[in-house]
């Protein structure tokens, strides 16, 4: 039986942890999907390559308002698709060769479960033999795949899902989507944008359900000028369309009203569930949470020996950035046992990338008042300044919410152009402790940037007694 030093579970963020410090580790990484993991390959990049073409091809609309008149001509989605995987293919089949290539490094391509405390079992894949591994140190860092819900008839019909859509040889005519959160929002805009017919079944009252009301409310609208969307609606059963292809799907809304949906393909958007129970973790001593995530400390410590763990198995976010820092922070405490970092959840942003753009940091204004907090709020249209003008903007705003007494920053969000690279000012203003008057005041903002918004939302909080209004 093989031992190593250290073995990593999942090449997306697990991949960055094998590092030139480890050179005299013997490390084995264990892939048994596609190299790169979900982000590089069915994620964050390949969804954001098809919404920046997808807002592209929605301009036209938006110039007419302008006085600019324009045509969109053809949405050649083959050339689309192809230039996306021909650049995302390639960076995973590099990223696979260059990690094999490590002579301390042993990439095993094959599933794994655990069969012992610190033994591994590698499961028999494409002429690879099954084979028993052991190790000192773990990295759990194996991902989360796509919920399929508990519905009528599902497993009766063509669906498809993240993970497999945006291969498909062509868009459909009419596409249904189940899930009214990132993926639904994120896709539908791309699928719409291209000139499919979308309807999204979403059985909250808003899109984006965990966003600030405000916001959720706003981003539905918005997006609903060119999506259908179903609000507070169920779907109850899922049929094969009567000419022997499509969906057909039975809803039911909050009312009770029952309404049928006939689409030509279905995305299934519900949701992600944690990898965690592929690996058979009862004989290490890791501890699974009601939720199906790896439980870890502050230092990514699995509760065993030897045990870390690291982004979508573990963690509630669900998101490549805090992947990233949590990777991080495990390769640190592997390096240093003895001066272990904790990682750092405190002000997690998120961003969605739809039409429009949503972004968000800290408490929404729900939560705020739920916690008794005494707090203010600041909101500005981006139609408010020159830049908002110039695009002719009615529809997107800044929020943000800060502490009445102090002017600490509680959250922001913003729902419009750019918001996922607007936000950022704000994200470091709460990172760094820096109140919102001082974040306002204490810098220049360039004119007549986008960024003024976010500069007259901070000024639009009430400013701490005493303060100079310079
Ligand atoms: C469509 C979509 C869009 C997204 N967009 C964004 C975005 O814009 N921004 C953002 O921050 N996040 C986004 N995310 C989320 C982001 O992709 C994930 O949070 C991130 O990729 C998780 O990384 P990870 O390293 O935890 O897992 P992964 O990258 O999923 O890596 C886990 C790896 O482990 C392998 N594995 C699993 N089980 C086993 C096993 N038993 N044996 C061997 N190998 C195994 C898997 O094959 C996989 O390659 C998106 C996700 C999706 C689905
Ligand atoms: N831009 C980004 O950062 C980005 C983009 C895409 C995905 N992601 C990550 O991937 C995760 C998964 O995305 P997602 O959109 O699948 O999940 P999600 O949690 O964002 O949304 C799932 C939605 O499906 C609904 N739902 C759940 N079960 C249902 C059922 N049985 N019937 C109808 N609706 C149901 C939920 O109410 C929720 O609104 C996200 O949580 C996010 O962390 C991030």
């Amino acid at each position: 039986m093989r031992h190593f030093d250290l073995c990593v579970i999942g090449s997306g963020s697990g991949n960055s942890i094998v590092d030139p410090a480890m050179d005299d580790w013997s490390v084995a990484l264990v892939e048994g999907g596609t190299f790169g993991g979900t982000c590089l390959n069915v994620g964050c990049i390949p969804t954001k390559m098809y919404v920046y073409p997808a807002d592209l091809a929605s301009s036209p609309a938006q110039a007419k308002a302008l006085g600019v008149d324009l045509d969109l001509v053809d949405v050649r989605w083959p050339d689309i698709r192809d230039r996306i995987f021909g650049r995302i293919d390639h960076i995973s089949e590099a990223g696979r060769e260059w990690r094999a290539s490590a002579s301390n490094v042993t990439l095993f391509e094959q599933q794994a479960h655990f069969v012992g405390d610190h033994e591994l079992r590698l499961e028999a894949r494409d002429g690879r033999p099954a084979q028993t591994i052991t190790a000192d140190r773990f990295v759990l860092a194996a991902g989360s795949r796509p919920v399929i819900p508990p519905i009528e008839g599902l497993d009766t019909v063509a669906y498809e899902t993240s993970s497999t859509i945006m291969r498909i040889p062509a868009p459909p005519r009419s596409l249904a989507v189940i899930g009214g959160g990132y993926i639904g929002a994120e896709l539908a805009h791309v699928f719409a944008s291209f000139g499919t017919k979308v309807t999204i079944v979403a059985r909250t009252p808003t899109m984006l359900p965990r966003s600030d009301r405000q916001v959720a409310e706003r981003f539905t609208e918005l997006l609903g000028r060119k999506v259908e969307i179903l609000t507070t609606t169920t779907v109850e059963r899922v049929r094969t369309g009567s000419s022997g292809s499509g969906v057909v799907l039975s809803t039911r809304s909050a009312t009770g009203a029952e309404l049928e949906i006939e689409a030509d393909m279905l995305l299934v958007a519900t949701g992600r569930v944690s990898n965690a129970d592929t690996l058979a973790l009862a004989s290490t001593g890791v501890e699974v949470d009601a939720d199906g995530r790896v439980v870890v400390d502050e230092h990514q410590q699995a509760g065993a020996p030897g045990f870390f763990a690291l982004g979508d198995i573990s963690s509630e976010y669900q998101l490549k950035h805090v992947a990233n820092h949590e990777a991080r922070v495990v390769r640190h405490n592997l390096l240093h046992p003895d001066a272990m970092v904790a990682a750092d959840h405190r002000y997690v942003p998120h961003a969605v990338f739809s039409d429009p753009q949503v972004a968000a940091v800290g408490l929404t204004e729900e939560a705020a008042r739920e916690q008794g907090l005494d707090y203010a709020v600041g909101i500005r249209d981006y139609g408010g300044t020159a830049y908002g003008w110039a695009m002719g903007d009615e529809d997107h705003f800044v929020k943000v919410i800060a502490e009445r007494t102090t002017g600490r920053l509680l959250g922001a969000h913003l729902v419009g152009p750019q918001a996922s690279s607007l936000v950022q000012p704000l994200i470091q203003a709460m990172s760094f402790g820096i109140r919102a008057h001082d974040v306002a005041r204490g810098q220049y903002w360039i004119h007549p940037a986008m960024s003024e918004v976010v500069e007259n939302a901070l000024l639009a909080l009430p400013a701490p007694e005493g303060s100079l209004d310079v």
